[in-house]
């Protein structure tokens, strides 16, 4: 097949190298300079250093050119899908895509789904999702993601053409459950990340985890999503691994504040996206609005916003009446 990922930062890097393992993929980058250095040393030394790029994988700053494929891969952070999906909308011949990123679109509160019916309506789509660190999936180490989209046979032709030995994919038709699963874990990560820096402990970790996952339910629910979803890779699966793994920028912008760093400087230090930052304020914005209880996430809005200080936060949520659980 012919693959283009759209999008050079750590993921679409990682995503496009196992998918050259079997296919001939064009990554694509907004910025000439990184397309150049990157085919000159091939690596992507900023975003994904020490992972070398194989052969069949062609970095490319054409991107009329890298539409001629036979699938495309989103892969910019959320900011960038709206605009990137309008550009793709404009080709001759449009291919089918997935988009790889996480959260809730800042300003509007939409679920990616929701921009891609904005700007790509007509289009075969769906979202790949589940937990899937860059470092990891690029060094050829075993991962297993989902790809969901509202035409369930679209993601299990699709799943089936890109699944791989290293990286596995399962296919389901619960487009809101994966993308919120996706989100929601990013805002919970860094309370986790928070807590950790805290040195409050593992049992604080697995409440936070635990509770977490009973938010993400909540709002899911609200939103149209099925449960079940929820206890599979785009949901459980990744608010286990970006809480519990320091390979996760979110939770480490979480740690950070802990530390008493300023939120603008750990974004700045970071080099990377780190989509719970603003993701935070639209999930407890959208959770408001559908009268959802989200106690972690108004936390850490209130951390990020500077209402709180980490402790502060903490002591507060725990200091809520008993309820049932
Ligand atoms: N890094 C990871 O392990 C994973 C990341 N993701 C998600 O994938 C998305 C991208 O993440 P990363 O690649 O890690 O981010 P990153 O911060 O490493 O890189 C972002 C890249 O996107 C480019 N970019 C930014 N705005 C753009 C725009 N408007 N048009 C085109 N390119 C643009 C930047 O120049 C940079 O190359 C995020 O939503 C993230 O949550 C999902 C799974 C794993
Ligand atoms: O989504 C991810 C893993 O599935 C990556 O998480 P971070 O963006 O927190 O690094």
């Amino acid at each position: 097949m012919k693959i283009a990922v759209l999008g050079a930062g750590a993921w679409g890097t990682a995503l496009a190298i196992s998918l050259a393992a079997r296919h001939r993929v064009t990554l694509w980058s907004r910025d000439s300079a990184q397309v150049a250095a990157m085919a000159a040393i091939r690596e992507n030394r900023h975003y994904l250093p020490g992972c070398p790029l194989p052969e069949g994988l062609a970095p490319s700053a054409d991107f009329e050119s890298a539409l001629q494929a036979d699938v495309a891969l989103v892969v910019t952070p959320l900011a960038g899908l709206r605009e990137t999906l309008a550009r793709l909308a404009r080709a001759p011949v449009p291919p089918p895509f997935l988009w790889a990123c996480k959260g809730l679109e800042a300003g509007t509160g939409l679920l990616p789904h929701q921009v891609v019916a904005e700007v790509g309506p007509g289009l075969q789509s769906g979202v790949l999702t589940g937990p899937s660190f860059a470092e990891e999936v690029a060094r050829g180490l075993p991962a297993a993601v989902t790809i969901a989209a509202a035409d369930g046979a679209f993601a299990r032709d699709i799943a089936q053409a890109l699944n791989s030995e290293r990286l596995r994919l399962y296919a389901n038709d619960d487009l809101v459950g994966a993308e919120v699963g996706g989100a929601v874990k990013n805002v919970l990560a860094i309370a986790c990340g928070i807590s950790d820096g805290l040195g409050l402990g593992l049992n604080a970790r697995a409440a936070l985890v635990t509770r977490g996952l009973a938010e993400i339910t909540r709002f899911g629910l609200a939103l149209g999503a099925r449960r079940e979803t929820f206890m599979g890779l785009a949901g459980m699966g990744d608010l286990i691994l970006t809480c519990t793994g320091d390979l996760s920028r979110n939770r480490r912008v979480g740690l950070a504040l802990a530390g008493g760093d300023a939120l603008e400087a750990i974004t700045r230090n970071l080099g990377h996206v780190a989509e719970g930052v603003s993701t935070a304020r639209e999930v407890a914005r959208r959770a408001r609005a559908l009268e959802v209880d989200m106690p972690i996430t108004d936390a850490v809005c209130a951390v990020l916003e500077g209402q709180l200080t980490p402790a502060a936060a903490v002591a507060a949520l725990m200091a809520r009446e008993p309820k049932a659980e």
